[in-house]
C-alpha cells in the first residue's frame, strides 16, 4: 500500500503498551499461540473476518488456533507483518464512530513463492489442524455453468510436474496431504471463506480433481479423509488506503502500515463438518449449522448481487463508492426496489432469517456514510458473480414468471461496463479474470448478443428472449440517455415489458 510517511512510532511488540486506552491490544501471551491454522491468502478480508474471531477466542484463553499466514502472490503484506511482529490495526467503522483493536493472532507470515518448502512442512506439520482460504471465487478455477475444475493453466501444469515446489494452492494442499498421508498423519479441513455458493463444494472439487491428474490413490484418499466444510461470510471490507492509514496513525499516535477499516457488522455461517478437530467459534459468535446452502443464497443474492447491480451502474454514471451510490435517491431506490421486487421473491425461505429485515439491515449498511467502499473494487471479477449472483434471480424471476427489467438493467450496466470507459470517456477499471471480454464488447458496440452469446458466463439464458431482449433494450437506452436517467425511467414502470 502507498502512503504518506508518518512520525507516529511503528507499530510493533514493543509498542502496544503506547495505545491510547480507547484502543484494544491483545491480552493474551502470543508466545504461548499454537499455529492450528494455515491461512492462505492474507488480505483485507481475512485480517478484517476470520482472524478477528479467532483474536476474540484467544482472549478467551483458547490458544491453540494461532494463524500461519501465507501468501502466493502477494509479497507485500508480509513484508510490513514482518515489521511489525505480525501485528495490525482492525477499524470498525460505524456511521456515528470508529472503534479500532490490534489483532495478534498471526503467528507466522510466509510468501510462498520465497520459500516453498517451509509452506509445504508447516502444511504437512501434526499441529496444522485447519487449512482457510480466501483465494477469491476465481481461486478455484470452477467453472460456473459445469462446476468441473479448468486445470488448462501453466501453474497448474508446472504443479503437476514438480510437485516440491508448487505454485498454485491446488498444488500446495495435495502435495502436503500427500506427505500427511505417507507419515500416517490425519489430514487438515480445508475451509473456504470466498464470496460463492457451496464454496466447500469448489474447494473439493478442485482439490480432488487436481490431485487426481496426479495420483488417483491419492485423490480417492482425499475425498474420503479430507472435509470441505462451506460456509457464508459477510463483513463488508473496502480496500485499505492512504488516508486510513493516516487516519489510524491520528487516532491512536501508532503508525500501521497496513490496516484495516471495516464495518461493525459481521456474520460467519460453517457448515459444521471438520476432519482433525475445529476452534469453538461459538463462543464468538460463529454459527455452526448443517447445510449452509440458504444462507449463501440469501447473502450472494441480495448483498453480492446488489454490490454488482450499483457497481457497474453507478461507476458509469461517476459515482465511485458506495455511500455516493446509497446518497443518491434515484440510485437507492434502484436497489431497494431490485432486492424487494426481482430478488427476494425468488429466494428460499430461511429459518429465523426476516427477508424484509435483511434488506433493511443491508441498505444500512451500504449507506454507511463513512464508509468509502469502493464500486472499483464490487467490480472486479464480473464474468464469475453475474452468473453466481445475478443471474440465478433472473432465472427464478423467468420461471415464475415475474417482470425483471431491473435485474436486465444491472446486466446491462456490466456489458456497457466492459467496453471500458465511462460517458465521460474515462477509462474504467476492469479487472479479470475476463478481460478478452473487453474488445467483444467494444466491436459489439451497442449490440449486447456477441457477449449473451458467452456460454460460460451466460449458458442458455443469454438466448432466452424473456432475458436477451431487455438486456439489449437497456443497454440501448443507457447509451441513449444515461444511466442516471435510465434508472430513473425504469423505477417509473417504464422498463417493464409490455403486457
Ligand atoms: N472484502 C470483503 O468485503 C469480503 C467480504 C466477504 C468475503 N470476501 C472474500 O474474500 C476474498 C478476498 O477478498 P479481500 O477483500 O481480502 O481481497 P484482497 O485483494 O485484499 O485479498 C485477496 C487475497 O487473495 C489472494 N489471492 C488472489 N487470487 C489468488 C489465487 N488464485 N490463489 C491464491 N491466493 C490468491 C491475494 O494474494 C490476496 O492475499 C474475496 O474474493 C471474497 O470472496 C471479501
Ligand atoms: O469479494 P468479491 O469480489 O467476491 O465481491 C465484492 C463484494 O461484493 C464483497 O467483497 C462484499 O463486500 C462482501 O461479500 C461482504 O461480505
Amino acid at each position: 500500500m502507498t502512503h504518506a510517511p508518518t512520525r507516529a512510532l511503528p507499530l510493533t511488540d514493543r509498542t502496544l503498551d503506547q495505545l491510547p486506552p480507547g484502543v484494544s491490544a491483545p491480552d493474551y501471551d502470543r508466545g504461548a499461540l499454537r499455529p492450528g491454522i494455515v491461512h492462505i491468502g492474507v488480505g483485507g478480508f481475512h485480517r478484517a473476518h476470520q482472524a478477528v474471531y479467532l483474536d476474540e477466542l484467544a482472549r478467551r484463553g483458547e490458544t491453540g488456533w494461532g494463524v500461519v499466514g501465507v501468501g502466493l502472490h502477494s509479497r507485500e503484506i508480509g513484508e510490513v507483518l514482518h515489521a511489525q511482529d505480525r501485528l495490525y490495526t482492525v477499524v470498525e467503522r460505524a456511521a456515528d464512530e470508529d472503534d479500532a483493536r490490534v489483532v495478534g493472532v498471526l503467528t507466522r507470515y510466509l510468501y510462498a513463492p520465497d520459500d516453498p518448502a517451509a509452506v509445504l512442512a508447516v502444511l504437512a506439520d501434526e499441529q496444522t489442524r485447519l487449512v482457510t482460504l480466501t483465494i477469491t471465487g476465481t481461486g478455484y478455477r470452477i467453472d460456473a455453468h459445469t462446476g468441473d475444475f479448468d486445470a488448462d493453466d501453466v501453474h497448474v501444469a508446472s504443479d503437476l510436474e514438480d510437485p516440491g515446489r508448487p505454485e498454485t494452492v491446488f498444488g500446495y494442499l495435495v502435495e502436503a496431504l500427500h506427505r500427511r498421508r505417507a507419515a500416517g498423519l490425519a489430514p487438515f479441513t480445508v475451509l473456504s471463506c470466498d464470496n460463492m455458493q457451496h464454496n466447500g463444494s469448489a474447494a473439493r472439487t478442485a482439490v480432488v480433481s487436481f490431485a487426481r491428474l496426479r495420483d488417483p490413490d491419492l485423490a480417492a484418499w482425499i475425498e474420503e479423509h479430507v472435509a470441505f466444510p462451506s460456509s457464508m461470510v459477510d463483513r463488508i471490507t473496502p480496500t485499505t488506503t492512504p488516508e486510513d492509514r493516516d487516519a489510524v496513525a491520528a487516532a491512536t499516535g501508532i503508525d500501521d502500515r497496513w490496516p484495516v477499516v471495516t464495518e461493525p457488522f459481521r456474520q460467519w455461517v460453517v457448515e459444521d463438518s471438520f476432519c482433525n478437530g475445529r476452534p469453538p467459534l461459538e463462543q464468538v459468535g460463529v454459527e455452526f449449522v448443517d447445510d449452509v446452502t440458504p444462507y449463501e443464497v440469501v447473502k450472494t443474492r441480495l448483498l453480492n448481487a446488489g454490490h454488482s447491480a450499483i457497481a457497474y451502474l453507478g461507476y458509469l454514471a461517476g459515482l465511485r463508492t458506495t455511500a455516493e451510490v446509497m446518497a443518491d435517491p434515484v440510485f437507492r431506490s434502484y436497489l431497494t426496489r431490485l432486492m424487494a421486487e426481482e430478488v427476494a421473491p425468488g429466494l428460499p425461505e430461511l429459518e429465523g432469517v426476516d427477508l424484509a429485515e435483511y434488506q433493511q439491515v443491508l441498505l444500512e449498511r451500504l449507506a454507511n456514510p463513512q464508509m468509502a467502499d469502493q464500486l472499483a473494487r464490487l467490480a472486479r471479477r464480473g464474468s464469475t458473480k453475474i452468473p453466481n449472483y445475478l443471474l440465478p434471480s433472473v432465472t427464478a424471476a423467468m420461471e415464475q414468471g415475474r417482470p425483471h427489467p431491473l435485474l436486465c438493467l444491472a446486466v446491462a450496466g456490466w456489458l456497457r461496463f466492459l467496453r471500458g470507459h465511462d460517458y465521460a470517456g474515462e477509462e474504467v477499471p476492469i479487472q479479470g479474470p475476463r478481460t478478452d471480454l473487453v474488445p467483444v464488447a467494444q466491436e459489439a458496440d451497442g449490440d449486447a448478443t456477441p457477449l449473451l452469446s458467452e456460454r460460460s458466463i451466460f449458458d442458455h439464458v443469454g438466448q432466452d428472449p424473456r432475458f436477451a431482449e431487455p438486456v439489449q433494450r437497456a443497454l440501448e437506452a443507457l447509451d441513449r440517455e444515461g444511466p442516471r436517467e435510465v434508472v430513473e425511467r425504469y423505477l417509473a414502470g417504464d422498463g417493464r415489458p409490455a403486457s
